[in-house]
């Protein structure tokens, strides 16, 4: 039996890095499904791919996550298609306006939290946030509640009987419990809105563990460390993608003193690779995956404990249940509304 991956946010960075990958060890085995947002991008990644792997079986679907009507329309096909999904790589993301400190940053530079700053970016990063057509705030929709609903959605082709399947989450070290409020679980009122939802995916995927392990489902979190892709090149609006590029050897020194810069897209994908190979009943559902790059260019997984807890990844999935239940409420009312707007009036023919 083939075994079927779903890849969100897989036409470009780590998520493409990762397709790559996968094909790479097994392209025999393997029926790929990238869910990308815009076709013309999932096209030309699927070419890519084909460019490398001509046999592949690489099959493209269209899915928003930010967009609850999106996500539920594209899990009705997945359930189409697949009788089973083996793995769901929970990988799209975004970090929309992002606000860079400088001053922090230099200040950091010469403080003894330089390698922590360089790991985490902790004290030096902001975002502005802005609201969805659902009402949702963007980055919470998009890096946690839109797969939350997809999950969900495909609970019938993820839980098989005497079989397992694993969801993995492309997290981050930048994932702080400090911008994390139970009262305020999209991060409406903070200015580190990228800092929460990655915190939420470590809680929500310790909650799934919790409730779903007995249907064969189990759930882990990655870090893929610094990697130059799209989403790191908006950090610094002012500064071009060549000139990134131009940083390189300097990037090189300090993986000397911080392997958490893997840097390239493969290196970053390595933690969500391994994670493919390993038997999900060996892992841990307390730590995070890291992928890391040694000063000689060498990747490798290393586990490391999240600050997490139960009692807490349990309050936070019931809310999520309650806001799952709010917005497809909203969902239904707008279709009918639109349905009865479209109607033709009564008595015509
Ligand atoms: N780069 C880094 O240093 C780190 C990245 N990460 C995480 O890795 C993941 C991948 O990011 P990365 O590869 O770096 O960045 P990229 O910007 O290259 O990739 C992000 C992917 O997510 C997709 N995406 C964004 N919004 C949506 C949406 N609404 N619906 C569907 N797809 C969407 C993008 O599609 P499109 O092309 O259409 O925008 C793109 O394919 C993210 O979750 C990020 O938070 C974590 C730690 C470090
Ligand atoms: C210009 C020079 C000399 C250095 C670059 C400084 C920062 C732009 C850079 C240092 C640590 C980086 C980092 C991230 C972004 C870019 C940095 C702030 C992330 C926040 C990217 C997204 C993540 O999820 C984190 C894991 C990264 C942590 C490190």
């Amino acid at each position: 039996m083939n075994k079927v991956i779903l890849v969100t946010g897989a036409n470009s960075g780590i998520g493409l890095a990762l397709c790559e990958r996968l094909l790479s060890q097994d392209m025999e085995g393997l029926q790929l499904c990238l869910a990308c947002r815009n076709m013309h991008r999932a096209q030309a990644a699927r070419s890519a791919l084909l460019s490398s792997h001509p046999t592949a079986q690489v099959d493209l679907l269209q899915m928003d996550i930010s967009s609850v009507s999106s996500v539920i329309c594209a899990a009705h096909q997945v359930k189409l298609r697949y009788s089973r999904l083996d793995y769901l790589y929970l990988n799209a993301g975004i970090m929309p306006n992002p606000q860079f400190d400088v001053k922090a940053f230099f200040r950091g530079l010469f403080s003894s939290n330089v390698i922590t700053m360089f790991a985490t970016a902790e004290g030096i990063l902001t975002q502005k946030d802005s609201i969805t057509s659902d009402g949702l705030q963007e980055i919470f929709a998009t890096n946690l509640f839109g797969h939350f609903l997809l999950i969900r959605e495909l609970e019938p082709v993820l839980c098989h009987a005497g079989h397992t399947s694993q969801l993995i989450w492309t997290s981050s070290s930048n994932a702080h419990r400090s911008a994390f409020n139970l009262e305020d679980i999209q991060h409406r009122r903070g200015n580190q809105p990228y800092s929460s939802s990655k915190y939420a995916s470590d809680l929500l995927s310790l909650a799934l563990n919790t409730h779903y392990n007995k249907e064969g489902l189990y759930s882990s979190v990655t870090c893929p460390g610094f990697v130059m892709t799209s989403l790191t090149y908006g950090i610094l609006p002012s500064f071009p993608a060549f000139l990134w590029i131009l940083l390189m050897p300097l990037f090189w020194i300090i993986r000397i003193f911080t392997n958490t810069f893997t840097l390239t897209p493969h290196n970053g994908a390595e933690a969500l690779f391994w994670l493919f190979k390993q038997k999900p009943e060996s892992l841990n559902p307390q730590v995070k995956y890291h992928s890391l790059t040694s000063g000689l260019g060498n990747n490798y997984t290393q586990p490391c404990k999240m600050d997490i807890d139960f009692e807490m990844s349990e309050v936070f999935y019931e809310k999520l249940l309650q806001l799952e239940s709010e917005v497809r409420k909203k969902l239904k009312a707008k279709q009918q509304k639109s349905s009865t707007s479209f109607s033709p009036p009564a008595g015509s023919s």
